[in-house]
């Protein structure tokens, strides 16, 4: 039975509805409808009880339920069973039920809360439980953060307790104040509602919270009071003064104790009195609950918020009876010590005794600096000459290429063939990974496992970050740099792209693929890699056996591909296609056997491969490398970094400088292309173990220098690019290689000629895609780039543009 829900859907094709917005079904659906209309109307009308319903109900059920006869049924019948029995006892006189109160409300059918709520707990509470739970706030309630209090604020017994007990203090303090004294406790009376204007000095509330933390003797308040009051803080001007609050008796005070170790503290001198025409506003609440009553500003001392940090030390230091002993053993250290001397160790308290000594620090110092990186290795530099030694070596010349492509279009089955050919992985291997493959069900992937190794690819059955890997022929060591298809691993792409000499596109030349390929990545990775400074690209015109070597695709797909390569900069004579099956390994090393693909005689992939050029290095250039991927080794080579020297020439016991961090580092050993070795020159792929260098200061995409010629760090740059998409002023992620940061473009220079290069708009509002623009990148943090590096922007997860550094 279909079931087309067909209402609001919202397809876009405007002749598919009618004015009110609902589609209109076919003759076919109506009827269709109808039949199901019937069949819920005679099934409701046939059970017991009967029911009926409308047909616009009945609908309305089919629509919900998909056209569902049976349950659009039930739906209906509960719903009216439902209705019958509201309607019967509505009619019916109302009955009480044992154990539940009368209803509240007459039998008419209206709403009320207190019937809705009748079962719910909390309305049949005993009384005897109902208690007051308001507490009544430690602090008057002023304005935000205290603030000057405004008259009329209401205050509480123990603010106004405590003004009153200051004002007391002051009046001992300044003997010259007029103030007269005023008996505290004496008169327990009920809080004046007058405004408290003395804020509590941090003292006076750390006091009055510990003691509002226990029960409170009442015979205890009274002398405690009177004690803490001698020590006296400020003392309030004449002009400061505010009507002060009428005493009050509060069980919150401290206990004698406490009182007399506020006693012990020293008292500050009494301050001079601020003459009347001071009109600077008294601080806030909050100022004054942080520095306490000194933060009173006067005309002879100022506030201590006016002043500096040292003075804040001062006040907190003199609340403080007893200044902590750093020299002295911690808490930490105490509890250590007990556990060590009870389980016989050495204390570690007179070690922490003696820390404040000048010998044991200086013992501590030397400590430190034994453990630090200071402890320098050394490495003797056979100071050779590298350009001459890599002219005598007889290295076969390298060559590094990437392998791009829509996503499953076969990259990495295809690279796992030619390895396995090529004789650079085992059969063993290979049969193992092929078990392992058919173990959990993905045994067509067991060649691409050879590069796949990260368990989430395996798993997932795509490529996820780069993978390279190597091989000979009789003229040329090769590095594979596979590259994730997947849109979501475009950076790890590009980084890929940035080793490149040249590349590898490959295409899935099944029906229906090939075209989803051109909307998604095929393009997309050409056009990076030719904006990458890629020239040459090899076409493996890939899984020719599910297409029976049908030449007519291969055809197609190579005129469609050649035109779009050439409109990207690809120079034809850079441009080869070769049909191949990567599954199969026909035309990958060796000349396909196959009969359909007799028609093809021109070369293998891997001959094309061959075929190209030497590629020249700046090797006597500033030297450039960046890093790939940092990682820990060996024992003897702790910390390695690998990347491909961009540019230059080094060798073991060079000093290189490492950037954006632009610390030093020594270089331990080398490694080419997996061999030791004493040197290394552009263009190679090193490992190269450091010393002299915490590993914090080395991520991939940093960049390795020489001090005497370091790479800057830079955090805008102009660049001339071509734009993917529209430019205009807003945030972009800047690519190089492995290095990515975000950044915004923050201004559009000018469009360009894409022939002579001319201007043909000076700071043009947008820029179309397809156009040659300057523009101005700026970064959020500084990052070392430098012309003509390359570099890619990307935005919301698609590349919108790509060019040179100028
Ligand atoms: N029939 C046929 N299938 C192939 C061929 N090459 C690869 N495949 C299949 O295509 C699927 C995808 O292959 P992969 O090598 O993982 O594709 P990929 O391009 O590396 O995928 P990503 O790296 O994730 O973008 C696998 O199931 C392969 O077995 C081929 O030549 N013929």
């Amino acid at each position: 039975m279909s079931r087309h829900r067909v209402k609001n859907v919202g397809y876009d094709d405007d002749d598919y509805y009618d004015d009110d917005g609902y589609e209109s079904p076919d003759p076919e659906e109506q009827e269709f409808l109808k039949q199901c209309t019937a069949a819920v109307s005679q099934q409701l009308r046939a059970g017991q009880p009967s029911v009926t319903a409308t047909t616009e109900e009945i609908q309305e059920a089919l629509w919900h339920y998909y056209n569902d006869v049976e349950k659009s049924t039930n739906y209906l019948r509960g719903k009216k069973e439902k209705e019958l029995k509201k309607q019967q006892s509505t009619a019916a006189p109302k009955k009480n039920v044992p154990g539940f109160p009368a209803p509240i409300c007459p039998p008419i059918a209206h709403f009320s809360a207190a019937d809705f709520f009748r079962d719910s707990p909390w309305l049949h509470v005993p009384s005897e439980r109902k208690v007051d739970i308001m507490v009544e706030p430690l602090y008057p309630r002023l304005g935000l953060l205290g603030g000057a209090p405004e008259a009329g604020g209401k205050v509480s017994k123990l603010a106004a307790l405590a003004a009153q007990r200051k004002k007391k203090e002051s009046e001992k303090a300044a003997p010259t104040s007029d103030a007269p004294s005023t008996p505290q406790l004496e008169k327990p009376e009920a809080p004046s509602p007058e405004p408290q204007s003395t804020p509590l000095s941090l003292r006076e509330r750390l006091a009055i919270s510990k003691a509002s933390s226990r029960s409170p003797k009442p015979s205890e308040t009274n002398g405690s009071l009177r004690r803490l009051g001698k020590s006296g803080l400020s003392v309030e001007s004449p002009a400061q003064k505010q009507p002060s609050p009428k005493p009050t008796k509060s069980p919150e005070l401290t206990t004698p104790g406490e009182a007399n170790q506020m006693q012990d503290v020293p008292q500050e001198e009494p301050k001079p009195q601020q003459p009347a025409a001071d009109i600077r506003a008294s601080p806030s609440m909050f100022a004054s609950a942080i520095v306490g009553d000194a933060a009173r500003p006067t005309m002879a001392q100022p506030s201590h918020l006016h002043s500096n940090s040292v003075d804040l030390l001062r006040i907190y230091g003199q609340d403080r009876a007893e200044p902590f002993d750093f020299a002295g053993p911690s808490p930490d250290d105490m509890v250590l010590n007990a556990q060590n001397t009870a389980k016989g160790f050495k204390s570690k308290a007179a070690a922490s005794k003696s820390a404040g000594d000048k010998k044991s620090q200086a013992d501590l110092a030397g400590g430190l600096k034994d453990l630090s990186v200071e402890d320098k290795v050394t490495v003797k530099s056979k100071n050779l000459d590298v350009l001459a030694e890599y002219n005598n070596s007889k290295r076969k010349r390298s060559a590094n290429f990437v392998v791009i492509g829509h996503v499953d279009a076969g990259k990495s089955t295809l690279m796992g063939r030619l390895l396995a050919d090529q004789g650079a992985i085992d059969q063993r291997t290979l049969d193992k990974y092929r078990t392992e493959a058919e173990k959990i069900g993905k045994g067509s992937f067991a060649l691409a496992w050879v590069l796949d190794q990260g368990s989430e690819e395996r798993a997932r059955g795509v490529t996820i970050d780069i993978a390279t890997n190597k091989f000979e022929t009789e003229s040329t060591a090769f590095t594979i740099v596979d590259a994730p298809g997947h849109r979501d691993f475009v950076p790890n792409m590009i980084a890929g792209a940035s080793q490149a000499d040249f590349a590898v596109l490959v295409i899935d030349s099944s029906t229906g693929k090939f075209e989803s390929g051109l909307k998604g990545q095929t393009k997309e990775h050409a056009l990076l890699v030719r904006s990458m400074g890629v020239q040459k690209i090899v076409v493996a015109v890939n899984k020719m056996d599910t297409v029976q070597w049908d030449k007519g695709r291969f055809e197609e797909i190579e005129q469609q591909i050649s035109s779009f390569l050439t409109t990207a900069g690809f120079q034809e004579k850079n441009i080869a296609f070769v049909p191949c099956s990567g599954v199969l390994g026909d035309n990958i090393t060796r000349r396909s056997e196959n009969p359909q693909a007799s028609w093809y005689t021109g070369r293998t992939l891997i001959e094309e491969l061959e075929t190209s050029e030497r590629y020249t290095y700046a090797l006597d250039k500033p030297l450039r490398m960046t890093i790939g991927d940092v990682f820990r080794g060996s024992v003897q080579n702790p910390l390695s970094i690998s990347g491909r020297l961009d540019s230059g020439n080094l060798q073991i016991g060079d000093q290189i400088l490492t950037m954006p961090s632009g610390e030093t580092a020594l270089i331990r050993s080398v490694e080419v292309d997996g061999e030791p070795s004493d040197w290394a020159v552009a263009g190679q792929n090193v490992v190269l173990n450091l010393a002299n260098i915490d590993p914090i200061h080395l991520r991939s995409g940093d960049v390795v220098c020489r001090a005497s010629s370091p790479i800057t760090n830079v955090t805008t740059f102009t660049a001339k690019v071509l734009s993917f998409e529209h430019l205009m002023p807003m945030m972009v992620d800047v690519h190089r290689g492995r290095l990515h940061v975000p950044g915004r473009i923050s201004k559009l220079v000018e469009s360009l000629d894409k022939a002579s290069g001319a201007a043909t708009k000076k700071r043009p509002k947008i820029v179309a895609p397809g156009t040659v623009a300057r523009i101005v990148v700026e970064m959020d943090q500084a990052v070392p780039l430098e012309a003509p590096t390359r570099i890619v922007l990307r935005h919301g997860g698609s590349t919108v543009a790509a060019g040179l550094l100028e």
